[in-house]
Formats: C-alpha cells, sequence, structure tokens
C-alpha cells in the first residue's frame, strides 16, 4: 500500500538527537496512521553521521527513508526536495518536524486529526495552550516580533507563523507552484503558510508547547534572520501577481 501520511524530517548535524526523534515518532505514527506511514529524512550530508545513523534506524524501523543531499542548502530547500520525493510517493498529507525533539512527537495525532477538516494545520506556541519551554527571554522577544512582524506586514490572523512543525494537505502543495519557492531559511515557512491562505486553503492553529533542543545546536545565524527581514515584504509585494495567477487557474 502507498503510505498517506509522511513526516519529513529536514536534518543537518543532528547526531546526537535523530535515533531517539524517529523511535518516539514512529510510535506516533504507529496509533495514529497505523500501517499508512513514512518518515522521510532528508540530510544534507551531515559531516556528524547523522544521515548513517538515520540509514541504520530505517532498517530497522521499516517506515523510514532517507534522502542525502550533497551539501547544507538551507531548511527551504531541504524541505521542497522533501515534498517532491513524499509526493511522488503518494502522500496526501505531510508532516513537517525538527529533528532536534523541540518538536514533541506526542502532538502529532492531534496535528493529524485537525488535517481532517483544515488545509494546512499550523503547530502553534502563540494560541491558548501553546508556549514555550526553556527558552531564555532573549530568544522568547526575537520570535514574538518575527511573528508579529511576519502577521502585521502579510495581514494574516495566525498567530505562529514562523513555527515548523505543521501538517499540509497534498492539494496545497499541488496548487502553490513550489517550484517557485525560493526561500532558504527559516522564512519559507512563512512562505508556504501565505501561498496556501492566497490560494484560498483552510488554516488551523493547534497548541504545541516547544521545547528547546538538548543535544546539538541550533542552525539560525544572522544570514536567514536577514533574508526573514527582507522576504517578508516581497512576498507581500508579489501577492497580486500571485493572486492573478491563482484567479487564471483551472477550478480544483
Ligand atoms: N537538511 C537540512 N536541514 C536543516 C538545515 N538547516 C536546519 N536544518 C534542520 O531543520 C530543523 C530546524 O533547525 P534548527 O536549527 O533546530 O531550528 P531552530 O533554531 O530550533 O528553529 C526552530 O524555530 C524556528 C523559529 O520558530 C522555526 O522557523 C524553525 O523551523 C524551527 O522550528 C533541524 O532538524 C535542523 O537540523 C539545512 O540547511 N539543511
Amino acid at each position: 500500500m502507498t503510505p498517506s501520511t509522511w513526516v519529513i524530517v529536514p536534518t543537518y548535524n543532528e547526531a546526537g538527537s535523530i535515533e531517539r526523534m524517529l523511535r518516539q515518532t514512529a510510535q506516533q505514527l504507529a496509533d495514529a496512521a497505523p500501517g499508512d506511514h513514512r518518515l522521510l529524512v532528508v540530510d544534507d550530508g551531515s559531516p556528524d553521521g547523522t544521515g548513517a545513523i538515520a540509514e541504520r534506524i530505517g532498517d530497522e524501523l521499516g517506515v523510514v527513508e532517507v534522502l542525502h543531499r550533497s551539501a547544507k542548502g538551507g531548511l527551504g530547500q531541504a524541505y521542497l526536495a522533501g515534498f517532491a520525493h513524499a509526493l511522488a510517493g503518494g502522500a496526501q498529507r505531510v508532516c513537517e518536524m525538527d529533528a532536534d525533539l523541540s518538536h514533541d512527537p506526542e502532538h502529532l495525532p492531534a496535528l493529524l486529526r485537525a488535517a481532517e477538516s483544515a488545509d494546512v494545520v499550523l503547530g502553534s506556541r502563540y494560541v491558548p495552550g501553546g508556549g514555550v519551554s526553556d527558552w531564555g527571554p532573549l530568544r522568547r522577544l526575537t520570535s514574538r516580533a518575527g511573528c508579529l512582524y511576519a502577521r502585521l506586514v502579510l495581514r494574516l490572523p495566525q498567530h505562529d507563523l514562523t513555527g515548523g512543525y505543521k501538517v499540509i494537505r497534498r492539494e496545497v502543495l499541488e496548487a502553490i507552484e513550489l517550484g517557485s519557492v525560493r526561500s532558504q531559511g527559516y522564512v519559507f515557512q512563512i512562505e508556504i503558510t501565505y501561498r496556501a491562505v492566497l490560494a484560498g486553503f483552510r488554516v488551523a492553529e493547534v497548541p504545541i508547547v516547544f521545547r528547546d533542543r538538548t543535544e546539538g545546536t541550533s542552525k539560525m545565524s544572522p544570514r536567514i534572520a536577514l533574508e526573514a527581514m527582507w522576504r517578508v515584504p516581497q512576498l507581500r509585494r508579489s501577492a497580486p501577481a500571485a493572486l492573478a495567477r491563482i484567479a487564471s487557474r483551472p477550478a480544483r
């Protein structure tokens, strides 16, 4: 049977957490989507051997595939490669998850349930019941400011636009012209949600508690932050053209 639920996990130097993450997530999927799921690790040639660990766990669990890319190309490009692979493999819904267990696999069943009545489900830190644990004041402030900036510039009602724990239905990925997505860093998350909203899809938010990683390091960098600063207004400027393209598409 072709699996319909795919969890995509981009990795760069996550050797300390990938095994636990895959085991815990496979366990949740075995309950939430029995016999109908796949985990796809998209590894950008991690020097710490993350890809090889994922292969080993994959052989054992039987539900994990590993896509090996040659070099670090950014979160967005890793997801685009993962989306293409999952869609070709028959995915009907795709989940995005970080490898460092900051996205608790225990939230996955609730996100998948919400995707039965929404086209995109955002795991949200900033709705009642959601939150972050273990972050210092600076990281909290930066994250809230980034979300607020995107909400105001793009005029979106959703509360957590930068989070990376989400479920996206196949129809959305087919409709939003992934070939023209250029975001490389975390702004990719904002761009995908914005494109889905522009295309008229239903976006729901489900509370999650984001835990800071205990292994490895964040890949956030000034370059990634700067990309978000300039690309958000650019997304807003390109919205009329995107809307025109959507309007000229044949009805789904
Ligand atoms: N393949 C690949 N994976 C990458 C790359 N850069 C980061 N990743 C992977 O992407 C995931 C998220 O990266 P982190 O570095 O752990 O992100 P973070 O700083 O904790 O940021 C989190 O919060 C951001 C702001 O809310 C989110 O935008 C982001 O998605 C993530 O949830 C991890 O699994 C990491 O290995 C890359 O260039 N290539």
